[in-house]
């Protein structure tokens, strides 16, 4: 599988905390990666500083042939629009914005039309179950829905990564292996690689690969053939 993305020698520090550690690892194109470990393991932190969120203290993290943590924040936040989608714990949606506006938005970011990008809008609501949530603001809508949402706003704009933290741990089970199964549907049938941080291990048991992550320091398991 070809390298997508590669932390290489990451550490970041918070004050004295070291979340992380000499961290190097790889994402495949297409590839569906866990990240798993203990609370305050620094599990977020190796997915901000994969995503471009947070910079690194030391290492390298290369995305493609683009050196990610020397681009400054103009440019990293335009490469995240771009290639990248996010999808975090309690959705993070606008809460002004309809949820058809939640996910056209970003697109109109993208140079769509308002047309186009509502239409657009519409189909990835109606693709991740959550049609009916179209007209609706996210305090109106439930946990799940919000989840399918911001799932459907991550995915719309064709990334070729979408980061998940810990997406489906603020649902009961039915609502969070739903809301992931879709994601990882629609993200396998694009071929668009997922890293997901999780400390559930069932979660991580839908993943093609996993990086377990403990006091700042990452291990990798071998990829498994599916
Ligand atoms: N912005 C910050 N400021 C200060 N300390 C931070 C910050 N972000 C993370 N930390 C600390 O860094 C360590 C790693 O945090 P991180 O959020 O990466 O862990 P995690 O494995 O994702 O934890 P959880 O599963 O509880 O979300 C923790 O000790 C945390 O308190």
């Amino acid at each position: 599988m070809s390298p997508l993305l590669r932390a290489s020698g990451v550490s970041k520090a918070f004050g004295r905390t070291r979340a992380l550690r000499d961290a190097s690892v790889t994402i495949g194109a297409g590839e569906v990666v866990a990240v798993s470990g203990p609370s305050g393991a620094g599990k977020s932190t190796l997915l901000h500083c994969l995503a471009g969120i947070l910079v690194p203290d030391a290492g390298e993290v290369h995305y493609g042939a683009t050196r990610l943590d020397e681009l400054d924040e103009n440019a990293r936040t335009r490469l995240r629009r771009e290639a990248f989608g996010i999808v975090f714990q309690f959705g993070g949606l606008v809460p002004e914005l309809t949820a058809a506006e939640n996910v056209a938005v970003p697109l109109m970011f993208g140079g769509l039309s308002r047309a186009k990008a509502a239409e657009a809008a519409r189909e990835w609501l109606e693709r991740l179950g959550a049609g009916d949530c179209a007209p609706l603001r996210p305090g109106e809508l439930s946990g799940g829905q919000v989840q399918r949402v911001a799932v459907a706003r991550a995915l719309a704009h064709g990334p070729e990564v979408v980061f998940a933290d810990e997406p489906t741990g603020a649902l009961d089970s039915v609502a969070g292996e739903e809301v992931l199964g879709s994601l990882l549907a629609e993200a396998r049938g694009r071929g668009t690689a997922v890293v997901l941080v999780t400390h559930d291990n069932r979660v991580a048991a839908y993943a093609d690969r996993e990086i377990v992550v403990r006091d700042g320091v990452a291990a990798e398991s071998p990829a498994v053939t599916r």
